[in-house]
């Protein structure tokens, strides 16, 4: 035998009931033994429970909720029953109707609504769907009985939660399925008194029927048909990755139910679990989905835990007081007073320090729990043994739960270091000793978070989600979109990542867009989604939407956007960027984004700041991470002003090859800032300072290669049409050079604490003689690398080599964030 129940949405409307129906057929097609049970059409047992509170106050537009729920049910009659079998069953329907009405009359009369009567109105909604599906089955020519389960189920009389007499329920049961052959059609939901009077089974009713069933008839399986794939891993309205749990055991159920997940109400299933009867979770309508079955044990899984799931809104209360240590009893009076209440307690903590109890409730009750708990510890108060009941609000509960994590090390490391990493404070932390729950307290505004970091944590084979916001779409922006997008699927197939650019913005437009922007559309997207650009509002946005695992990405270099580093590395949200402008300022502000990260165990990257994507800087904190120091930095840091001179010949103009670097994107956005030397300055100053050198800009002498008029240039043009009048002075510069054979290279150099930058004419014996191109070069003697220099060599400018090495960055951020 089988037992199937299927919920108010699969018996909710004429093609649902369709569904239905299709799936008996299926079951008596494959010679399966089963006995169905229903619950009431979608929402008619709350329109019933409305009609019966409208009744007891006189309203009589009750009438018209009632001719509606007729209604409902004639349509499905008039849909899926032959018209010549129809009138039968309208009069069958209506009877029950009117005798509804006979009731409500009643109730209307002495405008009272007992428990009893109560159960006796709601009864209609399971008695009403069962009626007709019965006739819309026979009418199909299989033979079918309905079957009221006041008959079968008996309880006492605890009106709206009545207690299943089993003993006499199962004997009941037996002999109904010994005497038919014929398959049964169950209401769901109610059963009677020993004096047949009307009772509901409570919470999960259906289910509960569909368990008692299944347990007295010794079913080999229970099928709960709901609307949805079977449980999941987490809710997938609020974790999008969330998927379906192949199986899954009763404790793992209970737990996961305890804190939301809402798919079946695992204490109804009790009677099935007493007898091991497995029961699958299925999907009306998606019928070939495997759903999830629970069952005592569940077999080995892939993953440690099993769900993920919340209480979105709760109070914690706080008890402390020095009185409370060692002294017997405290708790056993304040859990009792809470029970004498009925206040439902979700979740309990105690140091074991002794020194404060906190536990969690439902906050609409939270100012009742603190004038009971103020009356019952008045005299403690008094005494000052404990201090006043504190009472914290806006908190949400998250519990991990699965048998996985029973005397599994480390998962509690796992899920605390994951919230650490994105900035979700810890309120408070229950494990229970059965160690298939922990459970973390947290603030309200991070439980999107902090759902989704700890499914991308915990469910591994799924790709980690890596949030981006990009600031600049300029040369490096937009190769950098385009390499994320050739890599993406690499990066998810090989490194379990996935790159999602959530936010993007230039001087122009900003869009947003946390399901993320597809890179190849995004200029479009920009121009037709994007609204016109503020950097606070964008900075903001990312602050709401606090996804986990977020990068902001400058890829400008604007002077003012360093200015929200620092409250976005505090709202744990990493940076990664080239622009070199937050680094070469005040000292203290350059210290101040470190200690920043660091407190804030997000990152803060800059590897392009020196030598593009050469790893310069990494190399520099590597050599520091590990106790080395410097004694001497010697290098050529520009790649415009390396490939110029390697470039510029006598009767070629300087100009002209000041706009190929240009062009073959080795400048600044302002090519002034090369030619001028701040960049380099800029670079060394960086790099004294990653090599622990507390350096202020005015610390950098620069040794200007350019002539003063160049210099004082007011715009881009009038700085080229500049270079162009001094074209001698350049190739002036070049030819004593050539005399002496020797190259023109601008050098910067730090030693003794002191960086200075300049050109430098040096020889053939100088290693920086052969550099070609636009490579960089950077020699570090230190006391580890004093009789030869460690030297590092490249490329150092360019889009791709530039893009890539902020790609690195963000890159190495989701490594370190898994
Ligand atoms: N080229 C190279 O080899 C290297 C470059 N870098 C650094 O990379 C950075 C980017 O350079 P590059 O791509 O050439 O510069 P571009 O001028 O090509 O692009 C800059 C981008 O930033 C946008 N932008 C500027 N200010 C703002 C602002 N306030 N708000 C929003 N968007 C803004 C611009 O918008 P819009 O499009 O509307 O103008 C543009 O999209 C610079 O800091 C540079 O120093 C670092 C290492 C090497
Ligand atoms: N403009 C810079 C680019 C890298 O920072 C250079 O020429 O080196
Ligand atoms: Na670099």
């Amino acid at each position: 035998m089988q037992v199937l129940k299927f919920g108010g949405t699969s018996v909710g409307s004429v093609d649902s009931i369709k569904q239905v129906i299709q799936i008996i057929e299926n079951h008596r097609q494959n010679g399966d033994q089963i006995t169905v049970v229903f619950s009431a059409m979608g929402g008619i047992t709350n329109q019933l429970i409305e009609i019966g509170r409208m009744a007891t106050t006189g309203e009589t537009d009750y009438m018209e909720l009632v001719r509606r729920i007729e209604d409902r049910h004639f349509n499905v009659i008039k849909a899926l029953i032959p018209v010549k079998e129809q009138s039968k069953v309208f009069a069958h329907v209506r009877g029950i109707i009117n005798e509804l009405e006979d009731l409500l009359r009643g109730v209307s009369l002495i405008r009272e609504l007992t428990l009893r009567t109560h159960d006796l109105i709601t009864s209609f909604g399971e008695r009403l769907s069962t009626t007709i599906i019965t006739e819309c089955v026979k009418s199909r020519g299989i033979p079918a009985q309905f079957c009221d389960a006041r008959k079968i189920i008996k309880t006492d009389a605890q009106f709206g939660q009545a207690e299943v007499n089993y003993t006499l329920t199962n004997q009941l049961v037996q002999e109904h399925f010994a005497k038919t052959s014929d398959l049964q059609l169950v209401t769901g939901f109610i059963g009677s008194t020993e004096k047949n009077e009307t009772t509901t089974l409570g919470r999960g009713g259906s289910d509960y029927t569909a368990s008692i069933l299944g347990a007295a008839l010794n079913a080999e399986v229970i099928d709960i048909w709901t609307d949805v794939d079977g449980m999941m891993t987490a809710d997938p309205r609020k974790v999008p990755n969330a998927f379906n749990i192949p199986t899954i055991t009763y404790a793992e159920a209970m737990e996961l139910s305890h804190f939301g997940a809402k798919v079946i109400y695992p204490p109804s299933l009790q009677p099935a679990f007493a007898r091991n009867i497995p029961v699958r979770v299925l999907n009306t309508f998606n019928p070939t989905h495997a759903g999830t079955v629970v069952s005592r044990t569940a077999e080995r899984r892939q993953y440690t835990i099993t769900g993920i799931s919340s209480i979105d809104d709760i109070a914690l209360v706080n008890v402390q007081g020095s009185g409370m240590i060692g002294v017997a009893g405290v708790s056993a009076k304040l859990f009792g007073v809470l029970a004498a209440h009925k206040i439902s307690v979700i979740l309990i903590s105690q140091a074991s320090s002794e020194h404060s109890i906190c536990f969690a409730i439902d906050p609409r009750g939270a100012e009742n729990v603190k004038t009971i708990l103020d009356a019952e510890f008045a005299t403690e108060i008094a005494h000052g043994h404990i201090d006043n009941i504190a009472i914290e609000r806006d908190l949400s509960v998250i519990a991990t739960v699965g048998e996985g994590m029973k005397k599994s090390s480390g998962i509690a490391g796992k899920l605390f270091s994951v919230l650490g990493k994105n900035g979700v404070n810890i309120v408070a932390v229950a494990q229970g000793s059965s160690e298939i729950n922990i459970s973390v307290v947290i603030n309200k505004n991070n439980l999107s978070k902090a759902l989704n970091s700890l499914h991308n944590i915990f469910f591994q084979s799924e790709a980690r989600v890596l949030n981006l916001y990009l600031v600049g779409t300029g040369l490096i922006g937009k190769t950098l979109l385009q390499q994320i997008y050739n890599q993406s699927e690499y990066l998810r197939s090989e490194k379990l990542l996935k790159v999602c650019v959530v936010g993007m913005t230039n001087t122009k437009k900003m869009v947003l867009d946390t399901r993320g922007i597809s890179l190849d559309g995004w200029r479009e997207r920009l121009l037709t989604d994007g609204v016109t650009t503020s950097l606070p509002a964008f900075v903001e946005k990312i602050k709401d939407y606090n996804l986990p695992n977020s990068v902001f990405i400058d890829c400008t270099s604007d002077k003012d956007i360093v200015q929200f580093y620092e409250s976005l590395l505090d709202a744990n949200i990493s940076v990664v960027t080239p622009n070199k402008v937050a680094n070469s300022g005040p000292y203290s502000e350059y210290r101040r984004l470190q200690r920043t990260a660091l407190n804030r165990g997000v990152k803060f990257l800059y590897e392009t700041n020196v030598g593009a994507g050469l790893p310069i800087i990494n190399t520099v904190q590597g050599l520091m991470t590990a106790g080395d120091r410097f004694l001497k930095i010697e290098a050529i840091l520009s790649g415009t002003l390396s490939f110029i001179f390697n470039t510029f010949r006598p009767g070629i103009s300087f100009a002209d090859v000041v706009r190929e670097a240009k062009e073959k994107g080795y400048t600044e956005p302002d090519p002034r800032d090369d030619l001028s030397g701040l960049d380099v300055a800029r670079k060394i100053l960086i790099l004294a300072r990653e090599a622990g050198f507390p350096l202020e800009p005015e610390d950098v002498t620069i040794d200007t290669l350019l002539p003063e008029s160049c210099l004082a240039a007011p715009t881009i043009p009038a700085f080229f049409e500049e270079l162009e009048r001094n074209n001698d002075y350049f190739e002036n510069l070049l030819a004593e050079a050539e005399t002496k054979g020797e190259k023109l290279r601008f050098v910067a150099s730090f030693e003794n604490n002191k960086a200075t930058i300049g050109l430098r004419p040096v020889g053939v014996e100088h290693p920086f003689y052969q550099l070609t191109g636009a490579d960089n070069i950077v020699s570090f003697t230190t006391e580890r690398y004093k009789d030869r220099p460690l030297v590092i060599k490249g490329p150092g400018a360019g889009a791709e080599v530039t893009a890539s090495g902020v790609f690195a960055d963000v890159v190495s951020i989701g490594s370190y964030l898994a």
